[in-house]
């Protein structure tokens, strides 16, 4: 479906749903609130499906989506762009970190080349472009390019309803990406670049100076409009950050939940709302971590992420590990004994 049909085809969460499974949660056997954000997950999941107690998150699939960035000509990460193409490789033969973990939750996992610099042989691909350019120096992308990107991201959530998934997730690889996701996140929520620059792989100090000047080069030269979600995306975004944008957006239209993860998931959640303020209900975010991006991000997003495990891989590797408490939180709603069973 094209972007603008999915937009159009977004309806906000079910607030009856939601009532009733506040409801439900007073009614269980326990303290009110006592099981605390599992109760407000349950709650959220029933508003998303329209129904009380929600049906269970399963299967789960995370899309793992591969890409290149030409601001790496910065120097922004210390590790080589050919390591991008590679890791999608592990992803695929299921020695990630993102697939021992999903595997070890239950959740599927799958990659997509969408836009390595080079392809590798064993990733299927859907190239929307080799590489983004320099965003320093241009734009990083075509509108077109980002265009097609979201809308590849949209098919991606469509083929997996079809094949029986209900709840979806972001991941991806990309070296130098934790810059391109920094930048659209000041680019949304207006920080500064100091605010959401971090870590990345492990940058040390000088670098993420650099990174902290390189985003506000690119903010200062596009002056990117956070009301042109498709222009900020193409100045300063990823194909990775475009792609998941779809993700997102064609999960909200599918009413299936998806799980936000690391700073790119966050810059493509942040993305989609621009694009569709009615998806934001939908959004569940993963888990905290280490880049300051997500914090900007998920304030600005009003989500409050479901682990926290000081993570800072990437992947989708925060949403394999959020899954299991998704499924909690249902099983108690469709389990648990009422107090008024109890006390009759
Ligand atoms: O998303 C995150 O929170 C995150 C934090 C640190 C590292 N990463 C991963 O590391 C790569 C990007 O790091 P960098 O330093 O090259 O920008 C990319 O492949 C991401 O999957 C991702
Ligand atoms: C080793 C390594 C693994 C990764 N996984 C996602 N991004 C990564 C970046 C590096 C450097």
């Amino acid at each position: 479906m094209s972007l603008s049909d999915t937009v159009r085809g977004i309806v906000a969460v079910d607030e009856v749903a939601r009532a009733q499974a506040v409801e439900h949660q007073l009614a269980l056997a326990k303290p009110p609130h006592a099981l605390g954000r599992l109760e407000e997950l349950g709650v959220q999941l029933a508003a998303i499906a329209g129904q009380c107690p929600p049906p269970m998150p399963d299967p789960a699939r995370i899309v793992v989506v591969a890409g290149d960035h030409g601001v790496v000509d910065q120097e922004v990460t210390r590790w080589p762009p050919a390591l991008s193409g590679v890791l999608a490789g592990t992803v695929v033969d299921g020695v990630a970190g993102v697939s021992v973990l999903a595997r070890s939750a239950g959740v599927q996992v799958v990659a997509l080349d969408a836009g390595l610099a080079a392809p590798v042989p064993s990733v299927p691909e859907a190239v929307i472009r080799r590489g983004t350019a320099d965003f320093t120096q241009g734009p990083a992308m075509t509108r077109d390019e980002a265009t097609a990107a979201v809308e590849l991201g949209i098919a991606q959530a469509e083929l997996a309803y079809d094949e029986g998934v209900r709840c979806l997730a972001t991941g991806e690889v990309g070296i130098g990406n934790t810059t391109t996701a920094a930048a659209l996140i000041a680019a949304f929520t207006g920080a500064e670049a100091a605010a959401v620059a971090g870590r990345g792989a492990d940058s040390p100090p000088e670098m993420v100076a650099r990174k902290v000047d390189v985003i506000a080069r690119a903010l200062a030269l596009h002056a990117p409009d956070p009301a042109d979600p498709i222009g900020v995306l193409a100045a300063v975004g990823g194909v990775e950050q475009a792609v998941l944008t779809g993700l997102v957006l064609g999960a909200a239209r599918l009413r299936l939940p998806v799980l936000l993860d690391g700073v790119t998931g966050v810059a493509a959640g942040l993305a989609a709302v621009a694009l569709c303020p009615a998806a934001s209900g939908y959004l569940i975010a993963a888990h905290a971590g280490a880049e300051p991006g997500i914090g900007v991000g998920l304030s600005a997003l009003e989500l409050t992420p479901v682990i926290d495990l000081g993570l800072a891989l990437g992947e989708g590797t925060g949403a394999a590990l959020a899954v299991p408490i998704l499924r909690a939180s249902v099983a108690v709603m469709t389990e648990m004994a009422t107090l008024a069973s109890l006390l009759g």
